[in-house]
């Protein structure tokens, strides 16, 4: 909204609070009214001074447009920095209009003088409407303060200059004000929305909710009445001091109080329940979802942080749905009954205590800003400490080496000085806190107290109502406190929900919903012009127009440096990823076209790393328990009983990444035999380093640099010199050639570790094995 239209609205709504507040004072026209009240004001009679108190609204409204007017630029943020103290100012005017009704009643009854109480009630309203006047006077700050800042650019030369100045500073501080109302009044609507979906959510246990909600309003109602009859039976021992009457109240407490616990056991109960099948529900839906996310998702988001959503987030839902959401509406119901008994006791008194209780608010929320305001410096503070220290234990030689041991106690000893006046700050502000709190709680028990007194004394109540009110009073005091005390749980439930919405929400990127199962697979694999680049690095290209085959019977095996892309490859034929362009084919159909279970059938991986997961369906004996990823085997164990698991799967396209590389030669002349005898029936590709493995393929692919080198029979590629012969050469001689050494950037090794130990084994002889490719790297 624009300036000029709040400031109309402003000044329009002056002219009608004046106009209005002056006809109801002057009873339509009694103008002489003003001179009869000023020459002689008698504050048990007279209005005047309800009347002055539209002078105030007046000014500070008019104050605050003329300002918004005058400034553009810094005044609505000005007018917002000042939030508080008109919520106090208005605060502080319906009280003393409120008192001035209690004082006007003693004389007359207000329901015969129906001007003076439409002034009351107009003035009342008044207030709330300066206090939204205020708010969107205020609200321009934050339109006008984004435009300002993004005008001039953060860090620009003029804002730092312009920053120099103690007065520009203020008016940071009053815009950094305003941005933190906007991101407050945004956090508390996206609040609002979740809460609602939550509760949505829950739809599917509404039958069972709504009997935990008519137990809660059995025992409230049941604990609303308790009180009230504590109050008969005073009344029928202080008027009628007979047992007798005393009884009456008496069996009604005990009736309402047994009913109570009865309805509170079931609401319990109940609740608890309905939110263990909520977490149940939660979670289930949550795996689930996980479960069809796309690979790249797992590469981008880190374990620890999706099973911190699964279990922490998920709990901390329940736990808002199970403990807060059931404190808050057990706290809101039974003090909405005790609110009305204590009206329906006298509603003087509950006047008394609306008068009070907003200033009790008000120095808890300017308490609760101030101290969350420390509690985050505190924070900074201490991390830092925590920097300094963890820097330093870490380095502890350099520091030794250079001496620096006092010098770094010292700056540690900085900070944890700095968390100290900070520590001190809060306990100060605390102590007022205390201090202010307990006093004006004080004064609203005492004045309700001196005037129950006061209405006891004038029978305008009896003394067992007044001790029934103050039971009430305290007991809403209590209902009061702990509605407050659930809010920071309801946020931080709220936030740990949206967190699970947010995986709930998510829709896979490349989700694996594909129909297609040909009833019939030979098992041609075709790559056709692929490029490829992970979602994660988008710019960095891993295939570069790759296109091969893969004939059913053939032995295929990719071979090529390291990072050159063949595991990348093995990943498309998995569909764990979408190449940017070209397909990948099984019998001419695309992957991703190919129904999920379908091609899982037919194309059976065993990675580098196998992962072992328990739950195999073999016949009795081979139900040995693997445990967790098979960590109870070796890594040669675990590499055989992966093959096995595959082969038992009777897959068209076996796939092996390096699956033998952990075998030791006896063990992989075994595999190696039951590899052969199957191969013919399959379409086996092979990455691996062993030449022993590689030089046996019906056909080599030769990988460089995200690109097929070249690709042929052993005997060819020895033949033509090129990439293969060169590796292999160096790999059998284990010497590295002229061009190599002279141009390090050309050296195309293979892997970097572990070269000499299987030189040597392989140099041995002692298995059929080859040398490894990798011996070169
Ligand atoms: N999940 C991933 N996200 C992003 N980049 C990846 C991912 N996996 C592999 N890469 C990168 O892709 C490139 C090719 O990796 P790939 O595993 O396909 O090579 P490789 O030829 O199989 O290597 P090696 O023989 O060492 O297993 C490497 O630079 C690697 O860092």
């Amino acid at each position: 909204m624009r300036i000029s239209v709040s400031v109309s609205c402003t000044v329009s709504y002056i002219l009608l609070d004046i106009g209005i507040t002056t006809v109801l004072y002057t009873h339509g026209s009694n103008l002489m009214i003003f001179k009869n009240d000023a020459l002689d004001f008698n504050i048990h009679q007279s209005a005047l001074d309800i009347w002055g108190t539209v002078l105030l609204r007046a000014s500070l409204l008019l104050g605050a447009s003329i300002g918004v007017l005058w400034n553009k630029e810094d005044g609505p943020s000005r007018v917002t920095g000042l939030n508080n103290l008109i919520l106090l100012l208005s605060l502080i005017t319906v009280t003393y209009t409120l008192a001035k009704l209690l004082i006007l009643i003693e004389l007359e009854s207000l329901t015969h003088q129906p001007w003076l109480l439409s002034l009351i009630c107009w003035t009342c309203a008044s207030c709330l409407g300066v206090i939204l006047l205020w708010r969107l006077l205020g609200k321009e700050s934050n339109s006008v303060s984004y435009h300002n800042s993004s005008r001039r650019g953060v860090g620009t030369e003029d804002t730092e200059k312009l920053m120099e100045t103690a007065g520009e500073e203020e008016q940071e501080e009053s815009r950094k004000t305003g941005k933190e109302e906007r991101s407050r009044e945004k956090v508390e609507t996206a609040s609002g929305a979740t809460l609602g979906r939550l509760l949505t959510y829950c739809r599917k246990d509404s039958e069972l909710l709504s009997v935990a909600i008519l137990f809660l309003l059995i025992s409230a109602s049941c604990e609303a009445f308790i009180p009230y009859y504590y109050g008969k039976a005073i009344d029928s021992l202080v008027v009628y001091k007979s047992m007798e009457h005393f009884a009456k109240p008496v069996l009604m407490v005990a009736a309402l109080a047994l009913a109570s616990s009865l309805a509170v056991g079931v609401r319990g109960g109940v609740f608890a329940l309905t939110f263990a099948r909520l977490n149940l529900r939660l979670r289930n839906h949550l795996f689930r979802t996980l479960m069809k996310q796309e690979i790249a998702f797992f590469d981008k988001n880190h374990t620890g942080d999706i099973l911190s959503r699964l279990s922490a987030d998920t709990t901390q839902v329940s736990d808002l749905i199970s403990q807060n959401i059931n404190i808050f509406l057990r706290s809101t119901i039974k003090g909405a009954g005790f609110f009305i008994f204590m009206f329906r006791i006298s509603w003087q008194l509950t006047l008394v205590f609306i008068m009070g209780f907003p200033f009790i608010a008000l120095i808890s929320k300017l308490y609760g800003e101030y101290y969350k305001k420390l509690t985050k410096e505190v924070q900074t503070t201490l991390a830092e400490a925590n920097k300094v220290a963890e820097e330093t234990i870490s380095s502890m030689r350099t520091v030794r080496s250079f001496a620096s041991e006092h010098g770094e106690a010292e700056s540690y000893y900085a900070k944890l000085l700095f968390m100290f006046s900070l520590n001190k700050k809060q306990a100060l502000a605390y102590a007022f806190y205390m201090w202010s709190s307990c006093i004006s709680e004080l004064a609203l028990e005492v004045a309700i107290l001196y005037y129950g007194g006061h209405l006891v004394v004038t029978s305008q109540m009896t003394g067992g109502a007044l001790i029934s009110f103050f039971i009430y009073l305290l007991e809403l005091g209590d209902c009061l406190e702990s509605i407050s005390s659930v809010y920071t749980g309801l946020m931080q439930g709220v936030g740990a929900a949206e967190k699970v919405f947010e995986y709930l929400d998510r829709k896979p990127t490349h989700s694996a919903d594909g129909t297609e199962a040909p009833e019939k697979c030979t098992g041609l694999v075709e790559f056709k012009d692929i490029m490829f680049a992970y979602p994660t690095r988008p710019d960095n290209e891993i295939l570069k127009g790759v296109s091969f085959t893969l004939r059913p019977g053939e032995v295929t095996a990719l071979v090529g440096p390291s990072g050159s892309g063949k595991s990348s490859c093995v990943s498309l034929l998995e569909n764990f990823y979408l190449p940017q362009q070209g397909q990948v084919l099984l019998d001419g159909q695309p992957v991703h076209t190919l129904n999920h279970d379908y091609l899982h059938s037919k194309v059976a991986l065993v990675g580098q790393e196998p992962v072992l997961l328990p739950g195999r369906n073999l016949p009795q004996g081979y139900e040995t328990s693997v445990g967790e990823k098979g960590t109870q085997l070796s890594g040669g164990q675990k590499q055989r009983v992966a093959i096995a698991r595959a082969l038992i799967r009777k897959p068209r396209v076996l796939i092996l990444d390096e699956a033998t590389s952990a075998l030791d030669a006896e063990s992989e002349h075994m595999v190696q035999q039951a590899l052969n005898n199957i191969m013919h029936e399959h379409t086996v590709l092979v990455i691996a380093h062993r030449l022993s493995t590689v030089e046996k393929a019906d056909n080599i692919i030769v990988m460089d640099r995200g690109c097929v080198a070249e690709q042929g029979s052993h005997s060819q590629l020895m033949a033509s010199g090129g990439l293969y012969s060169k590796l292999v050469q160096r790999q059998v001689l284990g010497i590295e050639t002229q061009a190599d050494v002279l141009n390090p950037s050309e050296n195309h090794s293979w892997k970097s570790d572990g070269g000499c130990h299987r030189r040597r084994q392989s140099s041995a002889g002692s298995s059929g094995s080859g040398p490894e490719l990798s011996a070169l790297y």
